[in-house]
């Protein structure tokens, strides 16, 4: 086989059912572009899926879905780590690499319930589950009178909780749900102007080892440039404010007639205070219109909240 073709790659992922379809997905993928080659996964269980008694912004965040993967990656285990990449952490170690932000699935929120059609639909003092800072702030800002309560687990086990009747609704990616074929569930995709989402969601990434100059090869054909761009751009602006599970941020762009149209907000937990942004520029500086949109939100208020935030 010839030195640019792959012989075998093993993937490093997750263990839940979501992590595993989008192993299992860049799999199928990796095998139609390299035919004759051996890919396998390498399932591990990260701290993210272990500690399920509190929110994530309360035990160190986005780290805790990647560390193991990347340990794998380190010791050569593994080749690559699929992730979604809401979940990588805004700064990685210099000695990993994310050469590939694949097609962008449906980005958005999906309001999940099967008493109401919307947020709006919802008659004061209903409850929804979310444990999402950024989901929850604004609800907050919107529909003040509705109660927000913690929501974690994986994904069958947020529905199962709806379905207990714990919540009147609850708050996914909608990517998620497609993806394991439960798009039946999804009441209603969620605007941007009601739920702008978190950055990088919806887009699946692969990370290696900064040096695998040859698997960075393997996996040039499977990048999406308008999703590099549009996920670059997000990561900017949270990179820029700091962002973790603990700041109430959203980032979202689009493409439009090959132009980058990005959206960014920040907001107090409550929702008493949100600020918002948009800008739009080319997509070859994408992580420069991130900064700028970021420096736009300090500029309108999200300072004080940053500080406030600590
Ligand atoms: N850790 C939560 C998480 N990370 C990625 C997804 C959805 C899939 C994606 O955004 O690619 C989810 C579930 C959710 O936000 O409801």
């Amino acid at each position: 086989m010839s030195q640019s073709s792959p012989e075998r790659i093993v993937i490093a992922t997750r263990e839940s059912r979501l992590a595993l379809w989008q192993a299992e997905h860049i799999k199928a993928r990796l095998e139609a572009l390299h035919p004759g080659c051996r890919v396998e996964l390498l399932g591990m269980t990260t701290r993210g899926d272990q500690i399920l008694d509190r929110p994530l912004a309360k035990v160190g965040g986005k780290g805790l879905f990647v560390k193991e993967l990347e340990t794998a990656l380190l010791d050569g285990r593994a080749d690559i780590a699929v992730h979604s990449m809401k979940d990588v952490p805004m700064m990685m170690e210099p000695e990993f690499a994310l050469p590939c932000i694949t097609a962008r699935e449906v980005p958005l929120d999906a309001f999940v319930s099967s008493r109401y059609e919307s947020l709006a639909d919802m008659p004061p003092g209903a409850v929804v589950g979310t444990s999402s800072l950024r989901r929850e702030s604004q609800i907050h800002a919107q529909y003040p009178f509705l109660g927000v309560t913690s929501l974690r687990g994986n994904l069958d086990t947020r529905l199962r909780k709806l379905d207990e009747g714990q919540y009147d609704a609850i708050i996914l990616a909608a990517a998620g749900l497609t993806r394991l074929g439960l798009g039946e569930r999804i009441r209603s995709v969620m605007p941007a102007e009601v739920s702008l989402p978190a950055a990088g969601q919806g887009a699946l990434g692969i990370e290696c080892l900064a040096a695998r100059t040859d698997v960075i090869g393997w996996l040039q054909p499977l990048v999406d440039a308008d999703t590099t761009a549009c996920v670059l751009a997000e990561r900017a602006v949270a990179r820029a404010l700091a962002g973790s599970c603990e700041v109430p941020l959203g980032a979202y762009a689009v493409m439009r007639e090959g132009r980058l149209w990005l959206r960014g907000f920040v907001a107090r937990p409550d929702g008493s205070t949100i600020v918002r942004a948009e800008r739009e520029g080319a997509p070859a500086e994408a992580e420069a219109l991130g900064r700028a949109l970021a420096d736009d939100l300090r500029a309108q208020g999200a300072e004080a909240i940053l500080a406030e935030l600590g």
